[in-house]
């Protein structure tokens, strides 16, 4: 009964593939582990074992594909818990005990089971009885974590997808969640995927790993093999567990280590035994990797510490890029110039009066976006509130009841009939209403003359950096400092709020996607019941309230409160030919639509 992926690759909004191309098959009845370095893809691999995220390719449960359509497939949802990786951001009752009937409220079980699935998996996550009347906000950050794994345990469900099932736990309760885990291995009906950095703690307990770098699979093996497969760890860039180098070391040292990794009880064994029969130390010409004594990494002096400060793959975080990738040409143009360009289109565009003006502003648009690259799955998601309200303004502009109806000529002054519509036209009737084709075209028009302006702050926002903006504005807004304008606060509140429009549509998103994976909801993406609402808001609203206060602190301690004190910046702008070339396109583009829209 396994979970099978075939070829699965998802593809960020940005264009950046954050899984390639991953074929696996989870085995029943196995503990598999998904290890690799931060941003490896771990997460995201588990969100589309789990039918949460959508991807390119195949995945399968039991030879079912795991999502249909848009929706995740009912059976899947019912037989797959997953657990997040900051499981304690998830808590939204007012009680414990409550979070635990929202768990399993979905299995619609009789009391009395309910109860027993609770009292056995707060037993094995060492939670105290007592707990259950608390409100999950007053517990510590570990005893949350711990609450919110045991609700997953308590569903019971056959497949268990955990990330980062141990961070946050203190020793005893990781090794409580170990054993829960080993518990369940080697049922038919399903298994157990962890992913996670505690690999001294779970590769003993593990019988598959799958080793990920940069969103492909570098490795897929036994737990045994990987045991004497040093070099997957080097790979992988995550450097050996401590538990491989000392299973190395004593191999060194002619010590019959068998092929696993060692739990430290078994590498006390294994030392013990050796220091009873102290005396018969072998000299090894090779040693279990099949490389010479001192010629491994791991036996020179201080060369793990080398090999782990070897440069990883790392992301330029503003822009989304891989560092040292080219700069696009656009994302490489200094933000006033684009500023201004964004600035002087807007303008252009909103005093257009008739289509002419408009199919010009739009054409140059259609141009900026080419110019831009940009990908639509970036642009769309975030002008489809602003497209319904849209749709829904044009019908609303266009109704009207009885005779007269809506007049066109009242709703936009300055439409001219000849240049595409008429607003003498006939209203057509439907019973006691009408709609004026007219008075709605007045309403898209100047719509559409602003969605016009929206793509173009999307390309400017999705092509510069928060930091590059609020330099940007506070440059052009210099001059206003004579007249005591707070240059530096309004620079800074406008960055922010760039930055913080697509933090609060990720925090939503994820929270969504939890709240539909505790309640095992299957509708497309991104609706959510209203019976869930309580459990996405509450962890949303905490989680930004959190973000600001954190904020807020940082924002303190760098001094930003500190007024009337000039601040060193660490990012200069410098104009180039290329950025004038661009203030002169943007000087041509406004002079052309100033004229259009005077003649
Ligand atoms: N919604 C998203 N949009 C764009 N990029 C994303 C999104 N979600 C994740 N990423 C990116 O995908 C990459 C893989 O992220 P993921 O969370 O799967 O990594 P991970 O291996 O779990 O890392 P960690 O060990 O740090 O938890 C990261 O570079 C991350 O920035």
């Amino acid at each position: 009964m396994p979970i099978r992926t075939e070829k699965a690759t998802v593809v960020a909004e940005d264009g950046r593939r954050l899984l390639s191309e991953v074929s696996c098959t989870f085995g029943s009845g196995e503990l598999t582990l998904l290890v690799g370095a931060n941003g490896a893809g771990k997460s995201t691999l588990l969100d589309v074992l789990s039918g949460l995220t959508a991807c390119e390719g195949t995945v399968e449960l039991d030879g079912v594909p795991i999502r249909d359509g848009r929706r995740l497939n009912r059976e899947a949802a019912y037989r797959i818990g997953r657990q997040f990786q900051y499981p304690e951001l998830q808590l939204f009752a007012a009680t414990v005990q409550k979070e635990f009937d929202y768990s399993l409220g979905y299995m619609k079980l009789p009391d009395d089971e309910n109860r027993t699935r609770t009292d056995r998996a707060m037993s094995e996550m060492g939670l105290a009885d007592s707990l259950k009347a608390e409100s999950p906000l007053v517990l510590s950050g570990g005893e949350k974590r711990r609450v919110a794994i045991a609700t997953t345990l308590a569903a019971d469900p056959d497949w268990l997808l955990l990330d980062e099932p141990t961070a946050g736990l203190d020793p005893e309760a990781a090794s409580r969640l170990v054993s829960a885990l080993l518990s369940r291995k080697g049922r038919p009906s399903g298994g157990i995927i962890a992913a996670t950095h505690d690999l001294d703690l779970l590769l003993p307990a593990a019988d598959r790993v799958v080793v990920l770098r940069e969103g492909g699979v570098i490795a897929d093996m036994p737990a045994s093999e990987l045991a004497l497969r040093p070099d997957v760890w080097d790979r992988a860039s995550i450097g050996r567990p401590a538990s491989a180098e000392l299973a190395g070391q004593l191999r060194l040292l002619g010590l019959p280590v068998p092929a696993k990794f060692l739990a430290p009880e078994e590498a006390a064994d294994l030392i013990a035994g050796r220091l009873r029969a102290a005396g018969r130390r072998p000299f090894l010409e090779t040693d279990a990797y099949g490389e010479a004594p001192g010629e491994g990494v791991a036996t020179q002096p201080g060369a793990a510490l080398e090999r782990d400060r070897e440069p990883g793959p790392d992301r330029d975080r503003g822009s989304g890029r891989i560092a040292g990738s080219p700069k696009r040409f656009v994302e490489s143009l200094d933000p006033r110039a684009k500023w201004l360009f964004m600035m002087t289109f807007s303008i252009g565009v909103l005093i257009q009066r008739d289509w002419t003006g408009f199919g010009l502003g739009a054409i140059t648009a259609a141009a900026l976006l080419l110019l831009c690259r940009v990908p639509a799955r970036h642009i769309v998601p975030l002008m489809r509130p602003f497209l319904w309200f849209a749709a829904a303004s044009v019908a609303v502009s266009g109704l009207g009841i009885g005779e007269a109806g809506p007049a066109a000529s009242s709703s936009g002054g300055a439409w001219e009939p000849g240049a595409g519509g008429s607003a003498t036209e006939a209203p057509i009737r439907f019973g006691v209403f009408t709609f004026s084709a007219a008075a709605a075209g007045v309403t898209s028009f100047e719509l559409l003359k602003i969605g016009c302006v929206m793509v173009a702050g999307i390309l400017l926002s999705a092509t510069t950096t928060p930091f590059e903006m609020k330099r940007a504005i506070e440059y052009v807004l210099l001059p206003l400092r004579y007249i005591r304008f707070p240059v530096e606060a309004v620079a800074l509140t406008g960055s922010l709020l760039l930055r913080f429009i697509p933090v609060l549509r990720r925090e939503a998103v994820k929270f969504n996607r939890i709240a539909r994976s505790r309640g095992k909801r299957v509708r497309r993406s991104g609706a959510t019941r209203l019976r869930d609402l309580p459990a996405m808001i509450v962890p949303l609203l905490m989680s930004l309230l959190q973000m600001a206060t954190d904020l807020t602190v940082s924002m303190e301690a760098r001094g930003y409160t500190r007024t009337g004190q000039r601040r060193t910046s660490a990012v200069q702008l410098v104009m180039s030919r290329r950025d004038w070339a661009v203030v002169a396109a943007a000087a041509v583009v406004a002079a052309t639509l100033a004229a259009v829209a005077i003649g």
